[in-house]
């Protein structure tokens, strides 16, 4: 028995490369791979070790019922064509540190990722995951020179799922009944809006004391080192691999979501010239548009204080990469 012959199709499947094939890096992989998004080109300066993982993950297909083609490179020629770039290159932190104190070593790892790919895949969309979030996009940002509808940074996703996550904890709800959106910097000064938290509707002030929303606030600031804290080297990736697999999802399937992402501000919430989280609808160009909430006194000052710091790092990062 044998297949006739026709002439051969070319098929040009989405390609999603993610630099950096870690912990965050290769679970994202398997995410996209398993919900059937986009072939995927997993790279890493490690020699051998993205081979590995995509040979791993391409074993398992058969069992997960997907055909998606998954190749480990240590060649950015590999990822030629991509239509979202997601960099997650770059040292975690390990107990007792900020994410800031990861800025000297990883600005150097993100822009020369950064670079690298957008030479290969011109009109890709970039997500940037590396630490410190906002000022990694930034750089990926300057780097890349691209519009800035297609460069964003993934953190708001992730701080607003702990943020449903705790809340449905405390009042034994669905977590997926829960929507919150947390804005502002991914790190100590985030800012998490409870007054537009809900569970299915209902405002969560509805339903929780002034002290316990408090309390729970707090813990989702603190998401991420709770985290370091009890694994002591390197941090979360199951969420964040989740939270960056939905905004891929909603830009290469042209969903529209209204999500929280890190985006280059342009004078919306007041603020310019810096990457911060904001609620974007993303779809197949990208950041479609940015949402301006009416915010609170309160809640517009805790967003530029936030800015106020990113802004300090972004400083900081130009005189380190000037200096080298
Ligand atoms: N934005 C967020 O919400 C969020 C969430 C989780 C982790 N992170 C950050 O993501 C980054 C990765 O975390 P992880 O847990 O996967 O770390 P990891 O150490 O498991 O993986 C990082 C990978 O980057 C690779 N790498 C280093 N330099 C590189 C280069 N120049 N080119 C290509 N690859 C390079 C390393 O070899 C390693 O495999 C960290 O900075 C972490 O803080 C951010
Ligand atoms: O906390 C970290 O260092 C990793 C990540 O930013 C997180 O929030 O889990």
């Amino acid at each position: 028995m044998s297949f006739s012959s026709n002439s051969p199709i070319v098929c040009n499947l989405p390609r999603v490369t993610i630099v950096g094939a870690g912990r965050v890096g290769s679970t994202l992989a398997q995410r996209i791979a398993e919900k059937n998004l986009a072939d995927v080109v997993l790279l890493d300066i490690i020699l051998g070790m993205p081979q590995g993982l995509a040979l791993d993950l391409v074993e398992a297909r058969g069992i997960e019922l997907h055909n998606r083609q998954i190749i480990g490179t240590n060649n950015y020629a590999d990822t030629s064509g991509s239509q979202i770039v997601v960099i997650t290159a770059g040292i975690p932190r390990k107990t007792g540190m900020s994410r800031d104190d990861l800025l000297k070593t990883n600005a150097k790892i993100v822009v020369e990722a950064a670079k690298n790919a957008i030479a290969y895949s011109p009109n890709a969309i970039f997500i940037v995951v590396t630490n410190p979030l906002d000022v990694m996009t930034y750089l990926a940002w300057q780097a890349t020179g691209l519009p800035r509808s297609r460069i964003m940074g993934m953190a708001g996703v992730l701080d607003s799922a702990r943020f449903e996550t705790f809340i449905a904890l405390e009042l034994g709800v669905l977590p997926a009944d829960v929507k919150a959106m947390v804005l502002g910097s991914h790190g100590d000064l985030m800012v998490p809006l409870s007054r537009y938290a809900t569970v299915n509707g209902i405002p969560i002030t509805e339903l929780l004391d002034t002290a316990t929303i408090a309390r729970l606030v707090e813990r989702t600031r603190n998401g991420g080192a709770e985290i370091v804290e009890l694994m002591q080297t390197g941090g979360a990736f199951f969420a964040p691999a989740s939270a960056t697999s939905v905004m891929v999802e909603s830009i290469l399937l042209n969903q529209s979501r209204l999500l929280p992402a890190a985006a280059y501000l342009q004078g919306e919430y007041g603020l310019e010239d810096v990457v911060i989280g904001v609620p974007c609808r993303l779809g197949c160009s990208g950041i479609e548009s940015v949402l301006e909430l009416n915010l609170t006194d309160g809640e517009r000052e805790a967003l530029h204080t936030s800015a106020q710091s990113v802004r300090k790092n972004i400083e900081r990062s130009q005189e380190i990469l000037a200096n080298n």
